[in-house]
């Protein structure tokens, strides 16, 4: 069975605020994309690495790749304009079928049993969703006056990796973009999939605000404690 992986870092980062993209930030000595090519490089299904990535940074992505001695082979494909039309565009070269988990490049703290759970699963169900239960109370604006409680028991946050089976990722992607795509799995389900479900991980934070570069770095730096 072919494995893939595409790596989504065409990003700008707006809500970090920093002059470089968030996903050139260093992270314990190295940038944070450099952290997520590892996770899945370590990942004994041995999955293909396809980086999506602005034309306009793959010369400094190149530069950082020479400045850190990063050899892990990986292809380089250009970004799009959002996130749907970035896993659009990796998605285009994968030719033979198999098994695709999209990540996000600023989620580098996953962990290698996470990714290999995500294969497994989706080879046998069709997908693989990394969710994690919240542990605040949740409320549902109605309107500017009034919200309403939900039952966080019944709901999910949804990480990455998202996990396909490549015919069923393709045939989602088939469709014209929508708001409400967050995710790969909205884009799935929309195509009418139904999405399973894995445990994620509290620690597969997605970076997006300078807090959680600080956090990623303690959580690196305690990670097996
Ligand atoms: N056109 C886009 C937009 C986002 N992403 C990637 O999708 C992941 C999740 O997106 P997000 O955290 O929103 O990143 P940004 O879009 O960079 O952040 P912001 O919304 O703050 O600008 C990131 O790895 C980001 O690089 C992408 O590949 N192509
Ligand atoms: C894909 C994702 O990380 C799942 O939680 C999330 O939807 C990305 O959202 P963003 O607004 O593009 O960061």
């Amino acid at each position: 069975m072919k494995y893939y992986a595409i790596i989504v870092a065409g990003g700008k980062g707006n809500r970090m605020n920093q002059a470089v993209a968030k996903q050139f930030l260093a992270l314990d000595g190295k940038p944070v994309l450099m952290h997520t090519i590892e996770a899945f490089h370590k990942c004994v299904l041995n999955p293909e690495i396809i980086l999506v990535l602005n034309t306009d940074q793959h010369r400094f992505w190149d530069e950082l790749c020479s400045l850190h001695h990063f050899n892990i082979p990986h292809r380089v494909i250009q970004g799009g304009q959002e996130r749907f039309d970035s896993v659009k565009n990796g998605l285009e070269v994968i030719s033979e079928n198999g098994v695709v988990a999209v990540h996000d490049a600023v989620r580098p703290l996953v962990s290698t049993a996470l990714i290999q759970a995500a294969y497994e699963m989706a080879l046998e169900k069709g997908n693989a969703i990394a969710a994690i239960q919240p542990v605040d109370s949740v409320r549902m604006k109605k309107d500017d006056q009034h919200s309403v409680a939900l039952n966080r028991n019944e709901l999910f946050l949804i990480q990455t990796p998202q996990t396909f089976l490549t015919a069923q990722l393709k045939a989602a992607y088939l469709q014209p973009y929508r708001n409400e795509f967050t995710d790969d799995a909205s884009v799935a389900e929309r195509a009418g999939f139904s999405i399973h479900l894995l445990t994620g991980e509290r620690s597969n934070i997605k970076i997006t605000y300078a807090q959680d570069l600080e956090l990623a770095s303690f959580l690196l730096k305690n990670k097996g404690l």
